[in-house]
């Protein structure tokens, strides 16, 4: 028998995409955004010392072939990584029309978005009046705040105490096909604010845009204003049977870790535990020594993403990255014969670039259990069908196995 794991460091790409010009930050095209690349430069160069200091630090990854991977993917200079893999190694390129969490993961489990998102403009007002008329009808409110392209933390300074004031939810857009509402969790109310978003969700997956995302926080105009962990997604359901369907067709276990259970909106998966990523690693690393045989454990690490990639913290990207590389250092060796551990990402969102959206990259495929041995050029869905072998399915999509 035998386990799967499958890691997503969300947002961790390595450049290259090879569509990357009809992706944008604000006006500029997302060619030559390079997350992994960018900030190991910034490290060397000294220019990411806050809290940390020096060259990237990543042995753990590299040494399964991440430096490798980089320079694959896209010939790119990554100061401090490039020994010699002992992983399987690889770069990934995705097809789906979406530079987004749920496109990135969806192709990962086998199944390439099938349609074009819906994504507002970045004008003010971004959103069609009908639709504010019935976000504000569904709140009880006589209109809503925002109704513009912003940065989730920004928007809170410019529009947190009129929301008090108010008490009208606060709604925004980014270059993601995203309807998102932030709310105070004590004045507004956590379970007003998750009922208005599941509320107005059926009329936003009609229009094709993948997630409206509740966005509670808390604090005043005196102390600033603050996000909770009790964020929540309501995202389209995926139109056909993915990775996660698969191994429970076969009666295997689906663990998700993190976002997993938002992203697929819990098809096919049997439990999730959320959390910050700390809380996130403990959990893997719980189900590194007791998941099922013939399950798969499906995780997602988003704080590389929302605390510092759209936050352009440079810095707190790499701090992250060497905190995640010292935890999976740990965890590697107590994978059983047996065991596929495979380390990829989303998309990318490069803390150099403008803008503070997603990046169009490819991304590494790293696995650990399996061997040694250059991957190359591979699909996202051959993450996918690379698994299903792995596990011994008969349902593998449309990828082909790497393994
Ligand atoms: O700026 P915040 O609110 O973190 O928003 C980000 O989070 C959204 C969902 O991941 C993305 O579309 C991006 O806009
Ligand atoms: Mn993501
Ligand atoms: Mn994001």
């Amino acid at each position: 028998m035998s386990r799967a794991f499958l890691v997503v460091m969300d947002s961790v790409g390595i450049g290259g995409a090879p569509d990357a010009d009809r992706f944008f930050n604000g006006t500029r095209p997302d060619n030559g955004a390079n997350t992994l690349a960018h900030i190991a430069q910034a490290c060397a160069a000294g220019r990411a010392d806050q809290g940390r200091a020096g060259p990237l630090c990543l042995p753990n990854l590299d040494a399964l072939g991440l430096g490798a991977a980089v320079r694959l993917a896209s010939g790119a200079d990554v100061p401090g990584l490039g020994v010699t893999p002992q992983g399987l190694w690889g770069a990934a390129t995705e097809v789906s029309p979406g530079k987004d969490t749920p496109s990135g993961h969806w192709e990962l489990a086998g199944l390439p978005v099938p349609w074009d998102w819906h994504y507002f403009p970045d004008t003010i007002p971004a959103f069609p009046a009908d639709l504010s008329a019935a976000v504000a009808r569904a709140a009880g409110t006589e209109g809503i705040l925002g109704d513009c392209h912003a940065s989730g933390t920004e928007i809170l300074t410019r529009l947190g105490a009129e929301h008090l004031r108010t008490g009208w939810p606060i709604c925004y857009t980014s270059a993601d096909s995203v309807f998102q509402i932030a709310a105070h969790e004590e004045t507004f109310g956590l379970d007003r604010l998750l009922k208005l978003c599941a509320d107005v969700a059926p009329i936003l997956h009609a229009m094709k845009v993948g997630r409206v995302i509740a966005r509670p926080f808390v604090g005043s105009p005196e102390t600033g204003f603050t996000r909770t962990a009790h964020r929540h997604d309501y995202a389209i359901t995926p139109p056909a049977p993915v990775l996660t369907d698969w191994v429970q067709a076969v009666g295997g276990w689906v663990h998700g870790v993190g976002k997993i259970g938002d992203i697929f909106s819990m098809q096919g998966i049997d439990d999730v535990v959320k959390g910050p990523d700390a809380d996130l690693m403990r959990q893997l690393s719980t189900l590194v020594d007791g998941a099922e045989e013939g399950s798969l454990t499906f995780a997602n690490f988003v704080e590389f993403d929302s605390l510092y990639g759209h936050r352009r913290d440079i810095a707190g990207y790499a701090r992250a990255l060497e905190w995640f590389d010292a935890e999976i250092g740990a965890l590697l060796p107590r994978l059983r014969p047996g065991d596929l551990m495979i380390l990829t990402a989303d998309h990318g969102n490069d803390p150099s670039w403008s803008g503070t959206d997603h990046t169009r990259e490819r991304v590494p495929v790293l696995g650990a259990g399996r061997g040694a041995r250059a991957l190359g050029q591979v699909a996202f869905v051959d993450v996918a069908a690379s698994i299903a072998d792995h596990l011994g399915l008969a349902d593998r999509g449309p990828g082909r196995s790497f393994l």
